[in-house]
């Protein structure tokens, strides 16, 4: 195992060169490094696109198990102070990525050197927060030869101390769908809006209307969200603004309740063309399936996790998203969450988890690869 003080080096290295879903060029690099470094007698290492495939040989073997995590940053200007913070402007390991990769390779690096009875495969996956690497990964050439029978993976969770994990049998994570919408109308002089179709006002009132979709088509006792993250549009305080561009994500917790919500919108942008005499068009982006964990597995885990000395606490639902999903409906697995105790959340430029949890994650995911 490494120390925590090498834990704690590789994650730093790491947290300087958040790139963008398969940009990550440095991030393979310094992860192929570090691989290369291994003994090599049990060790099957194939590229895939910025992604990394590696399998460990089991001693006796039965079954195959995959661990999986992203490698990505995200498009945020980093506010930490740390004097290790993001080396690339503008990008920031803001979803603990770094601390994923961080245990992923000190797993990695005790069954090099002290192979499991079962054979072992690590998924260094591109792209996870956007356009989603995971599904490719699985559709892809190498994965024939690599393709587990169970498959787990982790995600930090700065409202949980250092020291617990949690998970739950069944949905853990939403069903998600990127959303931008684009409106185009006649753009003129702010003093002669009758001449014009305003698209700052039809946005506006979109942004109100795909509210209400929530709030009085989606049963209460379900669940689903629609969040318009950024708007742009117009050029001036004076010019009446031609086009205006919406981008959000639109969050379920099942396939059906997806598509019921995207029917809703489509209905709700219709309106606003007819409403605002203006042309319309939408697009999904990035979709991602639930997350929804096997709960045998989920059980033999938090087990495995009480007698690695860790706490394991029942979770909740959470509309977060995670293409994991896409692996979780082909491979029988489960995802959880591990505390890092930061004051500041995920996706923020203020994220700080504790590093003390990486030992923690480390201990857990090669215990989890040895005895599942
Ligand atoms: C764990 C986490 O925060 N995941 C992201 C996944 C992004 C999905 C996609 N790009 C979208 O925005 O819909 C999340 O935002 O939940």
């Amino acid at each position: 195992m490494l120390t925590e003080s090498e834990l704690i080096q590789i994650r730093r290295d790491l947290h300087r060169i958040p790139e963008l879903g398969f940009q990550e060029v440095k991030t393979q690099a310094y992860l192929l490094s570090f691989i290369h470094e291994l003994p090599q007698e049990h060790l099957t290492v194939e590229l895939w696109k910025t992604g990394i495939f590696v399998k460990v040989d089991g001693k006796a073997p039965q079954k195959t198990i995959g661990y999986r995590t992203d490698i990505d940053g995200l498009p945020l200007t980093e506010e930490t102070g740390y004097p290790y913070a993001s080396e690339h402007d503008g990008h920031m390991h803001a979803c603990g990525h770094d601390f994923h990769m961080t245990i992923a390779l000190s797993a990695l690096e005790s069954l090099a050197h002290q192979p499991a009875d079962n054979h072992v495969v690590f998924l260094f996956q591109p792209a996870e927060e956007g356009p989603g690497g995971a599904e490719p990964m699985l559709q892809s050439e190498p994965m024939k030869q690599f393709r587990p029978d169970i498959i787990f993976a982790l995600h930090i969770a700065p409202e949980l101390p250092a020291g617990v994990v949690s998970s739950r049998p069944g949905l853990l994570f939403a069903n998600t769908s990127e959303l931008f919408i684009d409106l185009k109308g006649v753009g003129g002089h702010a003093a002669y809006p009758h001449l014009t179709k305003d698209m700052i006002v039809a946005g506006s009132f979109l942004v109100t209307q795909l509210q209400q979709i929530v709030a009085r088509r989606v049963d209460p006792l379900d669940s689903a969200v629609i969040t318009i993250g950024k708007i742009t549009g117009g050029s001036v305080q004076n010019i009446i603004a031609e086009q205006a561009r919406l981008e959000g994500t639109i969050r379920t917790m099942s396939p059906e309740a997806m598509k019921a919500v995207k029917t809703e919108i489509e209905k709700v942008v219709q309106g606003i063309e007819v409403a605002h005499d203006c042309s319309a068009t939408i697009d999904y982006g990035a979709n991602y399936y639930q997350v929804e964990n096997d709960p045998d597995y989920v059980e033999k885990f938090a087990a495995i996790a009480n007698d690695s000395g860790v706490t394991y606490q029942e979770a909740s639902a959470a509309m977060t998203g995670e293409d994991f999903g896409y692996m979780l409906k082909e491979i029988p697995g489960f995802m959880f969450w591990l505390g890092v105790d930061s004051q500041s959340g995920l996706h923020t430029s203020r994220l700080s988890p504790k590093e003390e949890a990486l030992s923690i994650g480390a201990r857990l995911v090669v215990n989890g690869l040895r005895q599942l």
